[in-house]
C-alpha cells in the first residue's frame, strides 16, 4: 500500500494527536503530513519533527489525498464550505474525527465527496487508540486504506454510523473517565501512605494489566474479579463499599449524561 500524503485541517488536541501517531507509527513520514490552525505556535514540537504546518487549509487540502478533519462541531460546516472547491473527489478521501456531525451533514457541505467517520481518542498519539469507523458512500479500497492506516494508531473496529454517538462516548469520553479512576486511586493511594510517584505508577499498571487481560485473554471483567476477591477478604470489603457508594451506578449515570449531551446538542 504506497503511502498517501496526509492533511490534518485543525491541529488542536486530537488532530495533533494523529500527527503524533503517524509519525511514531511510521506509517507516515514527517513531510507527508500536514497539520493546519490558524495560530500555529502550539504546533511547534510536529514543525520541529518535520511535519509541514499551514495556515492556508486550501494548499493543504489540495497537496494531500487524505484530509483528516479535527475541527471543533460548531465550525466544521463554515470552514468546509469554505474551502470546498479545493476537494477533487477523484484524489481525495475525507476523514471526520467531528463529534455529532453526520455523514449526510458533511457530505451535503462537500457535494460528490464520500465523508468516512472516525472516532479515535488521544491514546492515538501513542498507538493506543480504539478508532471506531462507519462509512456510507466510500470505496472499498477507501475503506481498506482508512482501516489500515488506522489499525496502526492502535485498534479500529467498523460500526453502523448510528452508533457513532455512543462510541463518542465510551471510547473518546472514555480516556477521561479512565483517567480519572486513575487519579482517584492515586489519591487513595497517597492516603494509605505512598508518595504520589509510586502510588501513579501502581495505579496505572494495575489498570493496564486489568485491561490486558482483557484484550488479550478475552475474559469477561467478573471472571477475573472473582479470582481477586478471597472470601471475607480486603478486596470484596472495599468492592462492596464502592458500590453502596454508587460506584457502578455512577459511572454508568455519567455515560449516559454524556450521550446526553451529544443527542441533545
Ligand atoms: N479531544 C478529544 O479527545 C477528541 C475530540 N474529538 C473531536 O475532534 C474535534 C477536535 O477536537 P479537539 O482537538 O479536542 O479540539 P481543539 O479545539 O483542540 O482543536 C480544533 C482546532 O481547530 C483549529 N481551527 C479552528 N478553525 C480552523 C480553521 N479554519 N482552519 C484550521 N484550523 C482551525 C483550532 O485552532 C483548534 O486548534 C472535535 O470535533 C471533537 O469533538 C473526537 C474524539 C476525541
Ligand atoms: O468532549 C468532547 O466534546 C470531545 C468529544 C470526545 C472527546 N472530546
Amino acid at each position: 500500500m504506497s503511502a498517501k500524503k496526509i492533511a490534518i485541517i485543525g491541529g488542536g488536541n486530537l488532530g495533533s494527536a494523529i500527527a503524533q501517531g503517524l509519525l511514531k507509527s511510521g506509517f507516515s513520514k514527517a513531510g507527508d503530513i500536514t497539520v493546519t490552525k490558524r495560530n500555529t505556535s502550539t504546533l511547534k514540537e510536529l514543525r520541529e519533527a518535520g511535519v509541514r504546518i499551514e495556515t492556508d487549509n486550501d494548499i493543504a487540502i489540495r497537496e494531500a489525498e487524505i484530509i483528516v478533519v479535527a475541527l471543533k462541531p460548531y465550525n466544521v460546516r463554515e470552514v468546509l464550505q469554505e474551502f470546498r472547491g479545493s476537494f477533487d473527489p477523484a484524489k481525495h478521501i475525507l476523514i471526520s474525527v467531528v463529534t455529532g456531525v453526520s455523514i449526510d451533514d458533511l457530505e451535503h457541505v462537500v457535494p460528490g465527496m464520500p465523508v468516512v467517520r472516525a472516532m479515535p481518542n488521544t491514546a492515538i498519539a501513542i498507538q493506543e487508540s480504539i478508532t471506531c469507523i462507519a462509512h456510507k458512500h466510500a470505496t472499498e479500497e477507501q475503506i481498506r486504506y482508512i482501516k489500515t492506516m488506522f489499525d496502526q494508531l492502535g485498534a479500529t473496529v467498523s460500526i453502523d454510523e448510528k452508533l457513532m454517538d455512543a462510541a463518542t462516548v465510551l471510547g473518546a469520553c472514555g480516556i477521561a473517565y479512565a483517567l480519572r479512576y486513575i487519579r482517584a486511586n492515586i489519591q487513595g493511594g497517597i492516603e494509605i501512605g505512598f508518595d504520589v510517584r509510586t502510588a501513579s505508577l501502581i495505579a496505572a499498571q494495575t489498570v493496564k494489566g486489568a485491561a490486558e487481560l482483557l484484550i488479550r485473554e478475552n475474559r469477561h471483567p467478573e471472571e477475573e474479579i472473582d479470582k481477586v476477591t478471597t472470601p471475607k477478604g480486603c478486596t470484596i470489603a472495599g468492592l462492596n463499599e464502592m458500590e453502596h457508594q454508587g460506584f457502578s451506578s455512577s459511572l454508568i449515570k455519567g455515560i449516559t449524561a454524556s450521550y446526553n449531551k451529544i443527542v441533545k446538542d
